[in-house]
């Protein structure tokens, strides 16, 4: 599942590793979100966030919601949002003004698409953050591609969620747009136009479940919530 609606989504801007909380009606969606898996009778055995406030605040709500609050938690950076470099804080509809809608495209949502950097200043005060104290400086990055956070998420599926489904467990992964994109292209095997097309609404839950290979037996697997699919192509108009 993505986070609920963010403060920076509400606006229209780009976020990135900003660490911006939820908005009123992100902490609903995330409430609302958790009863739908209740239905389902998928109570997580496990959960996994990101290092950012949006996803750990999710995590919190839903579980909350689910009376799951004592479940064990993984939090890791190989799960935050993409490093938009210097898109971050920047209103959406007017990046797209300014560099048109394919360039615009192409750095949002292409597999190899990168824009410029992050300013030195702000990479270095990302750098000193305490929460990231424990990486190499350099593995905080100063801008990512789609094709970059692939590379990134891989070894959290590898070494952390494979492990954790093939021994039973039902895993919950609180995340975002762009980690559960590159998330979805590794176990949905996504072609790079597939990933490219591919847009994860707030507070909607995505079900997958997984044959003994550890193959998706839905590919892209299945929102629970009917109504997430029109949801997602409003996050594909964003900026329009
Ligand atoms: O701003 C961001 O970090 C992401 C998610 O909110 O935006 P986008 O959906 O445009 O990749």
């Amino acid at each position: 599942m993505r986070h609920g609606q963010s403060t920076t989504n509400a606006e229209g801007r780009f976020t990135g590793w900003t660490d911006v909380p939820l908005t009123p009606r992100g902490e609903d969606e995330t409430v609302r979100a958790a009863r739908s898996i209740a239905r389902e009778g998928l109570l997580p055995d496990v959960v996994h966030t990101s290092l950012l406030r949006r996803s750990v605040h999710s995590a919190d709500l839903a579980l909350g919601t689910l009376d799951r609050l004592w479940i064990p938690v993984r939090r890791s950076w190989r799960l935050n949002e993409r490093q938009y470099g210097a898109l971050t804080g920047r209103l959406k509809h007017e990046v797209r003004q300014e560099a048109g809608p394919g360039r615009y495209r192409h750095w949002r949502r292409s597999l190899h698409g990168r824009p410029a950097p992050l300013p030195a200043d702000a990479l270095a005060r990302l750098r000193a953050d305490p929460r990231y104290a424990a990486l190499r400086p350099d593995a905080v990055p100063a801008v990512e591609s789609l094709a970059d956070m692939i590379t990134r998420v891989v070894p959290y599926w590898t070494d952390v969620l494979v492990p954790q489904l093939r021994a039973g467990a039902t895993v919950l992964v609180v995340a975002h747009g762009n980690s559960l994109r590159a998330l979805a292209a590794v176990l949905d095997r996504l072609t790079g136009d597939e990933a490219e097309r591919l847009d994860i609404p707030t507070g909607a839950p995505l079900r997958h479940d997984f044959d003994g290979d550890l193959r998706p037996l839905v590919r892209h697997g299945t929102y629970l919530d009917p109504g997430s699919a029109a949801r997602a192509d409003l996050v594909a108009a964003e900026g329009h």
